[in-house]
């Protein structure tokens, strides 16, 4: 035989099971090297017809789509396409498909085989479909797709000796110019992959149709965000409602202990860094020990039923109309633990204006540090009355300041998207895990993890910043009817940023939690609690707990004010730091100071002046 061997390549989504049907194919005969131009590994490797006749078996990466979102997928339209320098055109295409994904993986093949290349469908992973208790049937895809349909289990090598005759039968017929279609409806291609899968069931158990049932209705375009979004308000009326009992007795305590600490030691500086700075001011922090169990007991248990990857997937045509992809999702999830392993998670975005968005938004995401502040005011100034059956207004106020987040970082990614970093949006499908019931162990050791991060945190940074703060109000000590904070050097300090914060309906005290909280946010409650401890001369009152004091001295205007400030300013040095780590340079954790800073001003200001025109 004299033609040159022809060339098969594997394509299909992540995870499909390319490479191990690869492997099978190949067996040791591979070759392992890099396209030229780009860092894409290129795996090439020979396989025999049944005729005896060689040919060359390119394994490709993963992709969702040809419209590529990273240079594994542009590697693999090219190579498609007969673009990719260094590999010739294939003869036939080998789409690999999951048995058990087969609605998100015929998106995909769907697009392959619009390309009217000779192409085989191979029916991958059915072991694990049987194990499930899913029957399929290849003949009715076959016909839906129209193209041949080979059942394999890749790791087990069966249906390779089928797979490679229907592959010999369809390169015979010779290849055809591939032509990308023009236009490309997503919405319509998930529509038909949904009944092609449909259409491919034989039978499947009752749990596996549970669980699909599951996602028709948490998947819903309509019903799932409605359903996300009452969980949410579930989620955040229990962060009130359930942490109150436990706040309280833990602000008894700290109560208590401070009382015995006057009565028993005598009066001095030592005795008022204790009370005013250790007690008032970190145990002002550690009371919401309680929100911050509740508020993870519900993340990790969403993330353990595999209900938050379902999220993600709601979130992806949101995400996607302000031009971000699905792959900021997770990221911008971790944010609302704390904004740096947010950060770091975008490493995983592959398109680098994707991925500088969605660094430039993660502070916007609510970290659990701004959780006591946001827990502080909205205690002390919402009353705890419901505005419904069940439903409380402490709760109420409390998701919305988180909306408020998420809503200015899409307006911002909107923009972003359309300036600074402009360019196109990729499609992403996620792979949705299984549902299961949690764990209680897993749970368990989750919240043990956030417990301990948020009491190290209090015990190291909070404390020693409040120490510091304290040591700053305490001196210069005031001469006898003078105030202690007006006198000392950081309400000296305080008062020349007063002026700058004065419009947005700020106080001088407000303004002094300002600096301490760039260094962790939760400070901006113990510094105030500090800063009230040590105006009031009253030994009694140190022990007292923070929202009383609040509401003698704010209006609830101001207090809506610093809400809306916390929402959006950047108070914490380390995110900034990490910004600057991740984007190599100054110029986009300026950007981002700059834009978090003034947006917070205008929130602040705007909140300040509607309510107060509002007579609130
Ligand atoms: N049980 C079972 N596992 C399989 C089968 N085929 C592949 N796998 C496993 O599925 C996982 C993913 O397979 P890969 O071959 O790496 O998938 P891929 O399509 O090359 O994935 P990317 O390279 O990321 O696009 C591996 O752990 C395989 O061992 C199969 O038929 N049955
Ligand atoms: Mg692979």
């Amino acid at each position: 035989m004299s033609r040159a061997p022809r060339t098969i390549a594997l394509v299909g989504n992540p995870n499909a099971g390319k490479s191990a049907l690869f492997n099978a194919l190949t067996g040791a005969r591979q070759k392992i090297a890099n396209y030229p131009g780009v860092t894409v590994e290129r795996k090439a490797g020979r396989m025999t017809f049944a005729s005896g006749e060689p040919a060359e078996l390119v394994d490709l990466p993963g992709s969702y789509s040809f419209e590529p979102s990273s240079p594994d997928e542009a590697v693999t339209r090219d190579v498609v396409m007969g673009r990719q320098e260094g590999q010739r055109r294939p003869d036939a295409l080998i789409v690999v498909v999951d048995a058990n994904n087969l609605e998100q993986h015929l998106v995909f093949a769907q697009e392959v085989i619009a390309l009217g290349m000779p192409t085989v469908v191979a029916l991958n992973m059915l072991d694990l479909a049987a194990r499930d208790g899913l029957v399929l049937d290849p003949k009715a895809l076959e016909e839906s797709l129209g193209v041949p349909v080979i059942e394999t289990v890749a790791v087990r090598r069966k249906g390779l000796t089928e797979l490679t005759a229907e592959v010999a039968k369809v390169t015979e017929q010779g290849a055809h110019e591939p032509t990308l279609p023009t236009h490309v409806d997503m919405v319509e291609r998930r529509v038909s992959a949904r009944a092609m899968a449909k259409g491919a069931i034989i039978s499947e158990t009752k749990q596996r149709r549970l669980h699909r049932g599951l996602d028709k209705v948490l998947l819903n375009p309509w019903v799932g965000p409605v359903i996300l979004f009452a969980l949410l308000f579930i989620v955040f009326q229990a962060v009130f409602a359930w942490a109150t009992p436990f706040a309280d007795a833990l602000e008894a305590v700290v109560g208590l202990v401070s009382d015995a600490v006057v009565a028993n030691f005598p009066a001095g500086l030592l005795r008022d860094a204790v009370t005013e700075g250790l007690l008032a001011g970190v145990g002002s922090v550690v009371v919401f020990l309680p929100q911050i169990i509740i508020l993870f007991f519900f993340i990790l248990v969403m993330e353990a039923t595999g209900y938050m990857a379902r999220a993600a997937y709601l979130m992806d045509r949101l995400m996607a109309f302000v031009g971000l992809s699905g792959r900021s999702f997770i990221p911008l999830l971790s944010s609302f633990a704390c904004a740096i392993p947010g950060i770091m998670a975008t490493r995983s975005i592959t398109d680098p204006k994707d991925r500088l968005t969605t660094i430039l938004i993660a502070p916007l995401m609510t970290c659990s540090a701004r959780l006591p502040v946001y827990a502080v005011i909205i205690a002390a100034f919402i009353p705890a009355r419901s505005v419904g059956p069940g439903i409380g207004l402490q709760g109420l106020v409390l998701l919305a300041l988180y909306v408020a987040g998420i809503v200015g970082a899409m307006l911002v990614a909107f923009v972003l998207r359309r300036s600074v970093t402009e360019g196109g949006v990729s499609g992403f499908i996620m792979e949705l895990p299984r549902y299961q019931v949690p764990r209680v162990r897993d749970v368990a050791i989750g919240l043990w993890q956030r417990g301990y991060i948020f009491l190290r945190r209090a015990g190291t940074i909070i404390f020693s910043v409040t120490i510091i703060l304290w040591l700053l109000l305490s001196f210069p000590q005031a001469e006898p009817g003078e105030n202690q904070v007006d006198a000392s050097i950081a309400g000296q300090l305080a008062n020349g940023l007063a002026v700058v914060v004065e419009p947005i309906g700020f106080n001088r005290d407000m303004a002094l939690s300002l600096i301490p909280a760039m260094a962790a946010r939760e400070v901006a409650v113990s510094s105030l609690a500090t800063t009230y401890a040590v105006a009031s001369d009253d030994e009694d009152e140190t022990a007292e707990a923070l929202g009383p004091r609040l509401v003698a001295d704010w209006t609830l205007p101001m207090a809506l004010s610093f809400l809306a400030w916390f929402v959006f300013a950047p108070q914490c040095l380390s995110t900034i730091a990490v910004a600057r780590r991740e984007t190599n340079g100054w110029k986009w954790p300026i950007v981002m100071l700059t834009y978090l800073f003034v947006l917070a001003y205008i929130a602040a200001g705007a909140t300040f002046w509607i309510a107060t025109a509002a007579g609130l």
